[in-house]
């Protein structure tokens, strides 16, 4: 597709106007870092890539469901084999709920290995008299609030390849070294309802899988057997905001000579960079990865169109995913006239869910939080919008964490916004926690398996 358009090139998003970039003060430095980079090895293969693609190709036309989910911002100095094990498990977890659910493979897609830059709504953040440039992610900049950590650095960008580079060598133990066993991640789960407060509402579900598991065994299908119940498959992807990383590390795959962006399997295009003829759509519409495109409230059908008409001429089934993040208050509003437009139009594409971006809210003690309730309303809206549309709801896209923060008021452990203060530690947008995660999934289980029947009935 793109390589035979004359026009692209991995740099050719330098003749556009590029959003949310740091003005690097070294231009030299920054030159020398971009061809370290371009010297180093791909984090991803391009082979991973495809099957990806061919597995959102299944979900794009409803024979399956994508998860993605991760932090919002990783961070250098909180990079640990716990943490990472953590967030691991617990898109496990989630992602075995929803394929008992939906009876479908669930595609797992980390928001891990690559999460480092971060667009803001303000340049400058202001505490009490001071005014410093606002924190951009770990990539380029320090979220300590002193102007030295705020000045951008472009040798942060060597340290996030490498941070990526071990986060991505643990995954992969972890998904096909026997952590990923389905029977141990049932475990988990069912220590989960033992625990939660809400136990009686998720025992249904629960001994549901747990009936599932011990069929599956008497007929002789265990992990020593069949692999898959072994392992798992988990891919990777971040925002590609940041242009010149993402430009060093894509490259010409050998095999097919194609670009491929192998800072990750799947990239996506923040809603405050997706402008048609801006730096993001132009560098995005030439890769050969699977990309999403986030989709705000003030979405217009032409500009639903035209990002098609971009990013995927070809209608390719998969390779384009719709991640919408209105708000539970204004999902039913803004999202049926660009389903109607899509359908309309034919078009190939996987919608997902992102229930946490419009429903961020400023505590009056200060903290950036979301209510459990609201990021459970859009996504129940999320599904009975596609049902009534006639459209298939492919996914959920969620900021998340395996460890026990208080990040998101509300769940079954009623965190208050007075709790937030305990263990509040992300460097950018609250996460769900474990438990709040796994709640959600209990939670929306209903909506995804009448969405799947909608499916199964067509
Ligand atoms: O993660 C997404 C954005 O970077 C984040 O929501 C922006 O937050 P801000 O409005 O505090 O800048
Ligand atoms: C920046 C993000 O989201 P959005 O572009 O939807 O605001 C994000 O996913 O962290
Ligand atoms: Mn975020």
């Amino acid at each position: 597709m793109s390589s035979n358009n004359p026009a692209w090139s991995t740099s050719s998003w330098r003749d556009f106007p590029a959003q949310q970039q740091p003005d690097y003060l070294d231009k030299a430095q920054l030159a020398a870092v971009e061809a370290q980079l371009k010297s180093f090895p791909p984090l991803v293969f391009a082979e991973e890539i495809r099957s990806l693609e061919a597995n959102l190709a299944q979900v794009c036309q409803g024979q399956g469901f994508l998860l993605q989910g991760g932090d919002c911002a990783e961070s250098f100095q909180d990079f640990t084999a716990p943490k990472i094990r953590d967030t691991f498990k617990v898109i496990l977890q989630m992602a075995i709920v929803l394929t008992f659910a939906g009876s479908c493979p669930v595609t797992k897609v980390a928001r891990m290995a690559g999460q480092y830059a971060k667009p803001r709504s303000s340049d400058l953040e202001t505490i009490g008299d001071m005014s410093l440039p606002s924190y951009r992610g770990d990539i380029i900049n320090g979220a300590e609030f002193t102007a030295e950590a705020r000045v951008p650095d472009p040798n942060r960008m060597i340290t996030a390849y490498h941070h990526s580079a071990a986060c991505l060598n643990l995954l992969r133990a972890f998904a096909q070294g026997g952590l990923a066993d389905l029977h141990k991640v049932h475990k988990w789960n069912m220590s989960f309802v033992e625990a939660n407060p809400l136990k009686d509402k998720y025992l249904e579900l629960a001994s549901k899988l747990e009936e599932s598991l011990r069929f599956m065994q008497v007929i002789g299908i265990t992990s020593e057997t069949h692999p898959t119940i072994h392992e798992t498959e988990l891919f990777t992807s971040h925002e590609a905001l940041l242009l010149p990383y993402e430009e060093a590390l894509t490259r010409i795959d050998t095999l097919t000579g194609l670009p491929y962006n192998c800072s990750a399997h799947m990239l996506w295009i923040g809603e405050r960079t997706r402008q048609l003829d801006h730096a993001h759509v132009e560098f995005f519409r030439g890769l050969n990865n699977p990309i999403g495109v986030k989709l705000g409230p003030s979405t217009q059908p032409d500009d639903v169109m035209a990002l098609m008409d971009t990013l995927n001429p070809d209608n390719k089934p998969g390779r384009l995913t719709f991640i919408t993040r209105m708000g539970a208050d204004n999902l039913a509003e803004h999202l049926p006239k660009l389903i109607r437009k899509v359908e309309a139009e034919g078009r190939h594409v996987i919608w997902s869910s992102d229930p946490m971006h419009g429903n961020t809210v400023k505590t009056g003690n200060g903290y950036k939080t979301r209510n459990f309730n609201a990021i459970v309303r859009e996504l129940e809206q999320f599904f009975a919008i596609h049902q009534a549309e006639g459209s298939y709801a492919g996914g959920i896209h969620l900021e998340m964490t395996g460890e026990d923060v208080t990040e998101c008021t509300g769940g079954a452990y009623a965190i208050s916004e007075s709790d937030l203060v305990q263990r509040y530690k992300s460097q950018c947008d609250p996460r769900l926690n474990a438990d709040q995660v796994l709640e959600l999934a209990f939670l929306v289980s209903k909506s995804l398996a009448n969405a799947r029947q909608g499916q199964t009935n067509v």
